[in-house]
């Protein structure tokens, strides 16, 4: 943990971003960043997101000083995990008194309370980091789930999250699931890799438009450029719109309306929001042409820190977890009975692959060898940690499994449908 948060503090130091559409990327980044269109120094827009160079540059300067300051005696990283109680990867909500750890704190700047607190360090808005560039509907996301923060831009998700863990910023924002193009694997994979906490949930409506340079007809667009899960979202509509044109991923829905502006693409149309259009200053060919009317997807909210679970509200709990061996092949129905029998709903069941433990070899070798895969399961489910019910459950659950990890719990976005218009997104 610290020599990765050590190369991670010079991998953003020595990338910080110098166009004016700046973000943060990987020293080595995945793609040239673009600039084009729009050349104001900061952006706002009416939810309030709003990002200043400046403010940015010297919050990180400050930051990431301060991660270099504490490293030398023990890398922050691991302070916080060990006062989080979270050196094991157990279920472990509750903070551990800290005289409990054998973490020796810097002499010259220890943590303090305020370091450990939910609001926001070195400046009044919280800094929120999302993948994609402004005009993305991450950067809607982070506008929703935190009005008025600065949304700060990374060029992957695993920036996003390092961003948080580097306390260069104080929460990421970050898809999972879309109603139609379904789970992004990825951001599963990097919650189980991270130690990062959800603390809450936002759902967008996604709706979707086709861009282009302006006097561009659609008809003369021989390729579709977006995000994967926007070009599967809308899969149905290019093929009336665009049928001979070939559809391109690429790394989300802005960026490449950025691209064509910047490259000056006669030829190609993004799939993108409106707002990526008015940013670009490209003209919509087609407006609402996701699949879907009801279009959404669901993002995460992560912070360093749990909250505290409560239950004067609608909450709900993810969880992660392996399967113990040796256990029958009904763990998976008994995990889920340990939910029904107490009467809590879940809401969603995800699989991956067990990224240390991919195969199982099953049977007694007269028939020869069946390698079965192995998985990690992700649950989510319709009640709050702070509920015996769902403690008990959870109780249950971790005698069928040989890996279990709360990854939070956090109120449910009871948004009113009628008020998710796609004007908000
Ligand atoms: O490309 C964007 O605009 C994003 O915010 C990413 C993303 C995604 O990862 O699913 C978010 C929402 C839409 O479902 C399409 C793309």
């Amino acid at each position: 943990m610290q020599a990765a948060t050590s190369s991670c503090d010079l991998k953003f130091r020595s990338s910080l971003p110098t166009a004016k559409n700046q973000r943060f990327t990987h020293a080595v980044p995945k793609r040239v960043a673009v600039t084009c269109g729009y050349k104001s120094e900061s952006f706002s827009f009416p939810n309030g997101v709003s990002v200043s160079r400046s403010d940015w540059q010297s919050s990180c300067a400050i930051l990431s000083s301060k991660v270099a300051s504490v490293e030398s005696s023990g890398g922050l990283a691991d302070k916080i995990a060990a006062v989080n109680g979270h050196t094991n990867g157990s279920v472990n909500l509750g903070i551990v008194p800290v005289e409990s750890t054998n973490v020796k704190l810097a002499p010259v700047q220890p943590l303090t309370i305020t370091d450990l607190s939910p609001a926001p360090l070195h400046g009044s808005s919280l800094r929120v980091a999302y993948q994609g560039v402004p005009g993305a509907y991450s950067e809607a996301a982070a506008g929703k789930a935190y009005p008025n923060c600065d949304a700060i831009p990374c060029d992957q998700f695993d920036v996003a999250f390092q961003a948080v863990e580097l306390w260069i910023a104080d929460r990421a924002v970050l898809p999972v699931e879309n109603s139609l193009g379904g789970s992004i694997h990825r951001n599963y994979d990097l919650l189980l890799r991270h130690r990062l906490h959800i603390v809450g949930e936002v759902q967008i409506p996604v709706h979707h438009c086709l861009l282009a340079l302006p006097g561009v007809r659609t008809a003369c667009v021989s390729r579709v450029i977006s995000h994967p899960q926007a070009l599967a979202q809308t899969e149905h509509s290019l093929d009336v719109l665009t049928p001979h044109a070939a559809r391109e991923a690429f790394h989300d829905t802005a960026a490449a309306a950025e691209y064509i502006a910047a490259n000056n693409l006669h030829d190609t149309a993004a799939v993108a929001s409106a707002r990526a259009a008015e940013l670009y200053n490209l003209q919509i060919l087609a407006d609402g042409i996701q699949d879907d009317p009801g279009n959404v997807t669901r993002f995460l909210m992560l912070a360093r820190e749990p909250i505290i679970p409560r239950t004067d509200r609608p909450f709900k709990t993810s969880i992660v977890f392996a399967a113990q061996e040796h256990k029958g092949t009904s763990v998976l129905f008994k995990v889920l009975s340990a939910f029904a029998f107490r009467d809590i709903s879940l809401t969603k069941i995800e699989s991956r692959p067990h990224h240390n433990r991919p195969l199982r070899v099953v049977g007694d070798g007269s028939f020869g060898t069946a390698k079965n895969f192995e998985y990690m399961f992700y649950v989510d489910f319709e009640a709050s940690m702070a509920e015996p019910r769902a403690q008990n459950a959870l109780s249950e659950v971790q005698e069928y499994t040989s890996f279990l990890r709360v990854l939070g719990s956090y109120p449910m976005d009871m948004t009113p449908w009628s008020m998710t218009s796609t004007e908000e997104a």
